[in-house]
């Protein structure tokens, strides 16, 4: 399969900046959202599943053909929650139907990452929606209760390496898990709508308790009200993987670039790019104030 990207005709960066802050003010206007947690990380998830169909052995799936849009995919029960995004994007689409839904997806992460303190992510426009034929078979997203090897065999697929997989797990200091949802339940603390490095310290210097949770299922939880998935303690499970959980618990500025580096390269894996078009860096709300 081939991804030529075709960047919607004769739009800037002040276009999708206009996007981008229709996306951030809405956020601010919605931040009850999720007992105070806010659309940011249900945005971010939302890119990451998105995405997360891509197979590098036939470059299927990925975000270019926005097929999330589509029930058939939505509808996977690993994607539960993520209706919450789609609502939320939905008037967004309305306003600039010019738009891609994969563009539209992504963008909407990107915004959420910045506007939640996340790094400067440089995004690049130029998805084209495909038909519900090309909606690959559910199957093709993770599921949590993963040990280290089946979280390497799985980011194979995407050809993600031992460092950038830790890196991009990092995303899960990011909102938390819903026992409606997933079936897992936490974390509790109120800070799930900061993006920092935190998650890797919480790995190394919590005291992690394996326990069945109200739905049956296997989670780790510390004191303080905090939670890991199987697939998040993998990371310190694993000699490989955690010379990396320490060195972003140590370093968050390795680590607040690398993750930068590993989700564009997700948002964008599969996809053709014309490399003389600069990509797009956002300013955030707070930096259009001034
Ligand atoms: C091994 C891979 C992964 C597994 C098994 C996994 C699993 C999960 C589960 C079970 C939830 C809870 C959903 C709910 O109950 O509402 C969740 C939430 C979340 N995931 Fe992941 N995830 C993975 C990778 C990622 C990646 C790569 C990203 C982003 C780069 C990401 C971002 C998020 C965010 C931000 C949330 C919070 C959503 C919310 O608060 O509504 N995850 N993930
Ligand atoms: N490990 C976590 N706290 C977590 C947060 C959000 N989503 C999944 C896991």
């Amino acid at each position: 399969t081939l991804h030529i990207a075709r960047p919607e005709k004769g739009k800037t960066l002040a276009d999708f900046q206009n996007i981008y802050n229709s996306i951030a003010e809405k956020m601010k206007s919605e931040s009850a959202y999720d007992d105070g947690t806010g659309y940011g990380p249900v945005l971010v998830r939302l890119s990451w599943h998105s995405s997360a169909t891509y197979d590098k052995n036939d470059n299927s799936g990925g975000s270019y053909g926005g097929t999330f849009r589509f029930k058939k995919e939505a509808s996977d029960v690993l994607s539960k929650g993520l209706e919450n995004a789609t609502k939320f994007l939905d008037p967004i689409h309305s306003e600039y139907p010019w738009l891609s839904h994969g563009d539209l997806y992504t963008l909407g992460g990107v915004t959420a990452l910045q506007e939640l303190g996340g790094p400067k992510t440089p995004w690049r426009p130029g998805r084209v929606d495909t038909g519900p034929e090309t909606v690959p078979a559910h199957g093709r997203l993770p599921i949590p209760e993963g040990n280290a090897s089946y979280v390497r065999n799985y980011y194979d697929r995407f050809g993600f390496n031992d460092q950038e997989v830790v890196a991009l797990l990092g995303a899960h200091i990011l909102g938390k898990t819903h026992l409606k949802n997933s079936g897992y339940d936490g974390p509790w603390d109120d800070d799930t709508n900061i993006f920092s490095n935190e998650f890797f310290g919480n790995l190394l210097e919590r005291k992690w308790t394996l326990e069945k949770n109200a739905a049956s299922n296997m989670q780790y939880n510390a004191k303080g009200g905090i939670m890991m998935l199987p697939t998040d303690y993998a990371l310190v499970q694993d000699p490989k993987y955690l010379k990396y959980v320490k060195k972003y618990a140590d370093d968050q500025d390795a680590f607040f670039s690398d993750f930068r580096d590993i989700y564009v390269k997700l948002l964008e894996r599969g996809i053709s790019f014309d490399d003389s078009i600069e990509p797009l860096v956002f300013k955030t709300l707070k930096e259009q104030l001034k």
